[in-house]
């Protein structure tokens, strides 16, 4: 037996395809301790995610990780649940089919758009397969997360080249390794705030908080904290805000090694300290709303700040559903599919005449 995944008998006359494949992070399937066991078995065991010799990792995780974090994880889960999941796994779903129906608005032609995990349903490996079954023969992937990390981007591609290794007649691959810098990601960012702001008024600070990672991966060179910052500072400069009027800080440390400075639970603190009267507070390194956002940041951030003594917390929703964070998607999958379209036109148009010929198949 071949190690290769199914596919599709080879046939000149099969209708060719692109694929845009969405990777988000994965979630656990439930709100429980037994759900989160494997999940994150999988997640902490991905030595993208923790660098630390193997042999003292799985001896940390498995005596002690594993038999303590699940139940404290499930608690926090169980706190954003909703009636169709898991958030993240709602706003992916939600992402994946506005974007497809944004693209067929806009006409693309043969193209089939879907979302994967990089840890736990639906796998990136069945996903791909699903794919190939449909005919896609050039496959896009486009990681949910603007800023590149190691641990999160780098791995969720990881994962594409070891499925791809698996193929027998492997698509065409092009993949979108970041959109930090994006006018368009930016823009739907600002019109997330500015909405905000005309609901709620304008708080004394803004606060972006952005997902942290370890210290050390800075050094080695990760391009992520630099592709916060700009994404700060772009933001920052298109809402026209003085350095004053803003904060940037990075949240959920895991471990006790140092992670990229200012933590947001200490800014938080110190906020509220300093008798900050109002604080708006968004997160942009997320595209969708999650554990990490609604849960520590809306729920325990806002306890922290206000217990500190800050005054009004005014949590502004991740882009989710917004028109302008779906239209800035198509964009950026539009830019990135720049040649392939056309090779499908004429594909299909090669396809008919040789079929009105001699029926001759290659
Ligand atoms: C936005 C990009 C992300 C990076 C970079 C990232 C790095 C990273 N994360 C952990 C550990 C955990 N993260 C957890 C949840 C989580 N992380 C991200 C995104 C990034 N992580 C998201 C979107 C989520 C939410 C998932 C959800 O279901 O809503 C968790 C699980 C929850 C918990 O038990 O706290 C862990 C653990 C590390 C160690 C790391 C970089 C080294
Ligand atoms: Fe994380
Ligand atoms: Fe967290």
């Amino acid at each position: 037996m071949s190690g290769y995944l199914p596919e599709p008998p080879f046939s000149h006359d099969s209708q060719a395809s692109t694929g845009i494949l969405l990777i988000n992070l994965g979630t656990p399937e439930a709100p429980t301790g037994k759900a989160l066991r494997p999940y994150l078995k999988q997640f902490l065991s991905d030595t993208r995610v923790i660098e630390i010799p193997k042999a003292i990792w799985w001896l940390i995780l498995n005596g002690i990780i594993l038999n303590t974090r699940p139940k404290q994880s499930a608690e926090k889960y169980a706190s954003i649940w909703t009636k169709d999941g898991s958030p993240l796994l709602v706003n992916t779903r939600k992402q994946t089919a506005l974007l497809k129906g944004l693209l067929g608005e806009r006409g693309l032609r043969n193209v089939v758009v879907d979302y994967a995990m990089r840890y736990g349903n639906p796998s990136v490996e069945s996903v791909i397969t699903q794919m190939r079954a449909k005919g896609v023969d050039k496959l896009l992937v486009l990681p949910l997360y603007p800023q590149y990390a190691g641990s999160s981007s780098a791995t969720a591609l990881d994962e594409v080249f070891r499925v791809l290794m698996k193929l027998r007649n492997m698509p065409t691959l092009r993949t979108v390794r970041h959109f930090h810098d994006d006018p368009g990601y930016i823009d739907a960012l600002a019109q997330q705030v500015q909405a905000h702001w005309q609901q709620n008024g304008r708080a004394q600070k803004l606060l972006m908080s952005f997902h942290g990672v370890p210290r050390f991966t800075l050094d080695k060179g990760d391009p992520y904290h630099c592709e916060c910052l700009k994404t700060g500072r772009l933001l920052a400069e298109r809402l026209g805000l003085t350095k004053e009027q803003y904060v940037i800080s990075f949240q959920s440390r895991f471990g006790r090694a140092e992670w990229l400075q200012p933590y947001t639970s200490a800014t938080f603190e110190q906020l509220g300290k300093q008798g900050c009267q109002s604080l708006d507070v968004i997160c942009p390194g997320f595209v969708g709303d999650c554990l990490e956002t609604l849960e520590e940041i809306a729920m325990e951030g806002k306890h922290t700040f206000q217990h500190a003594g800050g005054g009004e917390f005014r949590y502004i929703p991740c882009l989710n559903d917004s028109p302008h964070w779906i239209a800035a998607l198509a964009d950026l999958v539009e830019k990135n599919l720049q040649g392939w379209q056309e090779v499908i036109e004429q594909d299909a148009t090669l396809r008919q005449q040789r079929a009105q010929a001699l029926g001759a198949s290659c």
